[in-house]
């Protein structure tokens, strides 16, 4: 028998009071974890363990959605109306249109959805959870009260629940006290009520900084304390300068068609027009105006760029990401892992006289293999190291984990009767801790020439690009057992390890392709200023002026802003700086990506535009960033941010379609209603219109762009557009007025002619003009329209064609056409064209053409500059 919901869930207020064995019986689970088959019971009962429920809607929720939609209830209204007073085909074809287009909408919508949500699954977090006695890698969502879960450093805390063993576990619990200093976590019951005090209690949200430690899971889902305060944290993020563009157009956009349409009816009203027409007739207008198709074709470009750029092993967990990806002007980078191999090896160990020792490597190996936080890869360059001869028995006490704030790490280890603190990091925080220095076996005092002579020698091997770690140590009192950040003191240097990291060999040409590309880029390292210096330039980065954290620690936000533009190296800088120099140059409008693996570097990932984390990422950084690098190299990116111009090129070309000739078209037609003594279309044909219209532009999404819309940034821009509406509608409407005035003067057609006219030439020139505004250039000189595009809409206008003029025309009230007519509308129609195809080079933003020629130099290969060790 299951036990009661009310067993555990929510009914455990405080539950971090408990004894754990009581914890464990009501939970109705084991420290080995629960059963797979109990999980799976569990999980259909308590739901997935997701602060939110699913983000997509499910096809009856969007029909729904849809339906409450005004204008969609004004049509069917309007088919009803239609129906009722016996006008079948008006009945049928508004239901029709309504239909069809709901239909290719919620279809199209729904599954670029599922497509772009089965990448982000891809990449999904996944916990350590013991099942049937064994260790299993689960998505975090599939987690129940009961399960027992393995916790590292690095890792998201994927529930609330308490510690059943904890090893030096430290965590980070900013987002619960705001305290960002890690707190410790034990296994003994804590009797307080203040959750943030609970020394036992591990919340959702949370992550692990030091230490290990098994959890046993108490609450998920939108149960969990936290968890919901840190999706919201993640999901809140400000709308993307995209969508909030395309928020401020359709508000515009449904401003000036309430406004026109209410205009035309009273005027239709006044001139004691029919009423039941003049209704359908404004309805059918406000239709013709909505960008109906904008969402969707926002989500399926944004989807459809998702899955190219996965097919590039990029894969998006914000689809808006991939328009600020495209808009990105600097980037700014990690030095580890992303400028160079992150195969790291030692290269020497050397006593602080600069002579290889023994002793040095022997007390960084113990340090490395008695520490058990995340092995960072220069722990596992000390473990490869052949172990020196003699090396005797040791035994490990205890250990102060590593933090970006000390950036050193110390073990307590016990020899004999002896204990010591052995101590390895950054050489300036060894030195910061230190009053000794050890010369041929003996301690000295560390006095200036010692010092001197120390920072002599790692300024000679950080400028060769070696990267080192201090070594030092402490004796300590026989019974000592704990340790202290506090004991980090009065230390005595051993020496120096170094390491050679090498550049990668492709980092130069993907930099010098992103230049090309006009991305600046910026590294952010925590390493010593000569090392970052080495490395940028091996990649082929200017190594001018360098920042250091000391440096930035005394500016205040202004002044670093101030610098920030003339910077692109920065050394020794803590996650906090990684920050705020984003949020300085964010603040300087700079598009702003980050792209980092590191605990350190989570912060930086999320206050970027573009959050950029790779595969084999820490959770923390995983969990904070937009886009997954499933390769960890800048090469990836450079493909990403084609793929952001890319479709960010062609939700421009649908906005600039809508706002121009449609638009245009829709408006000549309210204002002729008013003119003319009969209507310019009737409603049916203008939904008619617009269904075509469409379905013309279903391809859109799928197009191919030119070289130079992928050459520069690009970013949502109201000027630009306003500018192309005005030019391009301009163009149109004064088509329009010599359209009517040639139906009307020159061939004096009846209203049933003059619409079947007017409604050739709008379709011909609404649909026909995408293939000059998908491009900068000459039609014949600009890439291929995609096939789905160009069928879509030469397929759309044959039909638009065929209905009109073919057998089923009179369904629709429109009339046989004079062979001259349809001439003369073809005439106007290629004039229209020709004019819009001049008119463009006025009404789009100028091309950057002008590249950046210094990025273009040959450049000199990356592996001469490479450090061997
Ligand atoms: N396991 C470790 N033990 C001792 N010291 C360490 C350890 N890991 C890092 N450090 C020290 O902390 C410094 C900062 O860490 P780290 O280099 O990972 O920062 P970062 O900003 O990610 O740098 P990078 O840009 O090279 O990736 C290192 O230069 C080193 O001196
Ligand atoms: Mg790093």
């Amino acid at each position: 028998m299951p036990p009661k919901p009310s067993a555990y869930g929510p009914a455990i207020e405080a539950f971090w009071r408990e004894p754990t064995s009581s914890l464990l019986r009501s939970l109705d689970t084991q420290r080995c974890g629960l059963r797979q088959r109990e999980a799976e019971k569990r999980l259909a009962r308590f739901g997935p363990n997701l602060a939110e429920p699913s983000q997509t809607r499910s096809i009856l929720q969007k029909i729904v959605h849809r339906l409450v939609n005004p204008l969609i209830a004004i049509l069917i209204a309007a088919a009803a109306v239609s129906g009722f007073s016996g006008d079948l085909a008006s009945f049928v074809i508004i239901t029709l249109v309504v239909g069809l287009s709901l239909t290719l909408d919620i279809l199209q919508e729904h599954r670029a959805e599922l497509a772009a949500d089965a990448l982000r699954r891809s990449v999904a977090i996944q916990a350590d959870v013991i099942r049937d006695g064994a260790i299993v890698a689960l998505p975090v969502s599939e987690l129940v009260p009961g399960d027992v879960v393995e916790l590292r450093i690095g890792d998201l805390v994927p529930a609330d629940g308490v510690a059943l063993t904890a090893r030096d576990f430290q965590l980070n619990e900013a987002l619960m006290t705001g305290e960002p200093f890690p707190a410790a976590k034990t296994t003994e019951p804590c009797a307080t009520s203040l959750p943030a005090e609970a020394s036992n209690a591990l919340f959702a949200g949370t992550s692990v900084v030091g230490g290990s430690g098994v959890m046993l899971v108490v609450e998920t889902g939108r149960r969990t304390r936290f968890g919901m305060i840190s999706a919201d944290l993640l999901a809140n993020d400000p709308p993307s300068a995209l969508e909030q563009g395309v928020q401020k157009l359709g508000l515009l956009i449904l401003k000036l068609t309430l406004f026109l349409t209410l205009f035309v009816l009273l005027a239709h009203l006044m001139a004691h027009r029919p009423a039941m027409e003049s209704f359908l007739f404004a309805v059918a207008l406000a239709v013709g105006l909505t960008p109906e198709l904008l969402p969707m074709v926002m989500t399926v470009t944004l989807a459809r760029g998702a899955q190219r750029m996965a097919k590039r092993q990029v894969i998006v967990k914000r689809l808006s990401a991939i328009h600020d990806l495209g808009a990105m002007d600097t980037l700014c980078v990690d030095k580890t892992g992303t400028l160079t191999e992150a195969k790291i090896t030692l290269a020497a160990h050397l006593d602080p006289a600069g002579r290889p020792s023994n002793r040095v490597l022997e007390l960084a190996r113990l340090n490395s293999a008695f520490q058990t936080g995340i092995h960072s890869p220069l722990d596992e360059a000390l473990l490869a190291a052949d172990s020196p001869p003699g090396s005797s028995a040791w035994t490990r006490l205890a250990e102060i984990p590593f933090d970006y704030e000390r950036r050193c790490l110390s073990v307590l280890a016990a020899r004999d009767n002896d204990r010591f603190l052995i101590v390895k990091g950054a050489p300036e925080a060894i030195m910061a801790r230190a009053v000794a220095v050890e010369v041929d076996g003996l301690a000295r005092p560390l006095d200036h020439s010692h010092r001197a002579q120390l920072v002599r020698l790692e300024d000679d091997h950080a400028r060769q690009g070696f990267r080192l770690l201090g070594v030092a140590i402490r004796n300590m009192a026989p019974d000592r057992v704990n340790v202290t950040t506090e004991d980090e003191s009065v230390l005595t240097v051993v020496g120096f390890c170094a390491f050679a990291d090498p550049p990668k060999r492709d980092a130069a040409d993907s930099v010098r392709d992103l230049k090309a590309r006009g991305v600046g880029i910026k590294v952010l390292s925590g390493d010593h200023a000569a090392v970052v210096a080495h490395v940028a330039d091996a990649v082929g980065l200017p190594s001018g002026r360098i920042l250091t954290g000391g440096e930035i620690a005394d500016l205040s936000d202004q002044a670093l802003a101030a610098q920030i533009e003339d910077v692109d190296l920065f050394a020794r800088i803590d996650p906090e700086q990684k920050r705020r120099i984003i949020r300085a140059l964010r603040q300087r409008g700079h598009v702003v990506g980050f792209m980092g693996d590191g605990v350190n570097d989570a912060p930086a990932i999320h206050a970027a535009h573009v959050g950029i984390s790779v595969a084999g990422a820490t959770e923390v950084a995983r969990a904070a960033a937009d886009m997954i690098l499933l390769a960890p190299d800048l090469s990836v990116l450079g493909a990403g941010v084609i793929e952001g111009r890319r479709t960010f090129a062609n939700i421009s070309k649908y906005v600039r379609m809508g706002t121009s000739s449609n638009f245009g078209n829709m408006l000549s037609m309210a204002l002729a209603s008013i003119a003319l003594p009969f209507l310019p279309l009737l409603p049916l044909q203008i939904l008619l219109n617009n269904l075509l219209y469409d379905l013309s532009e279903i391809g859109i999404p799928f197009d191919e762009i030119d070289e130079e819309d992928a050459e520069r940034p690009q970013s949502w821009n109201m000027a630009d557009i306003l500018r192309f509406t005005f030019v391009m509608g301009s163009i149109s409407s004064l088509f329009d007025v010599a359209t009517f005035t040639i139906l009307l003067k020159v061939f004096h057609t009846d209203a049933a002619a003059f619409q079947t006219g007017w409604f050739l030439e709008s379709i011909a020139t609404q649909i026909l003009v995408i293939f000059l505004i998908r491009t900068r250039r000459p039609p014949w000189r600009a890439s291929r329209p995609h096939r789905i595009l160009a069928l879509g809409s030469l397929g759309a206008l044959a039909s638009g064609i065929f209905l009109a003029l073919g057998p089923a025309g009179s369904l629709f009230g429109f009339a046989g056409l004079p062979p001259m007519l349809l001439g003369a509308i073809t005439l106007i129609t290629i004039s229209y064209l020709a004019m819009a195809e001049a008119g463009k080079h006025l009404a789009l933003p100028v091309a950057a053409r002008e590249r950046n020629r210094d990025a273009l130099r040959p450049q000199h290969p990356a592996s001469d500059a490479a450090v061997n060790g």
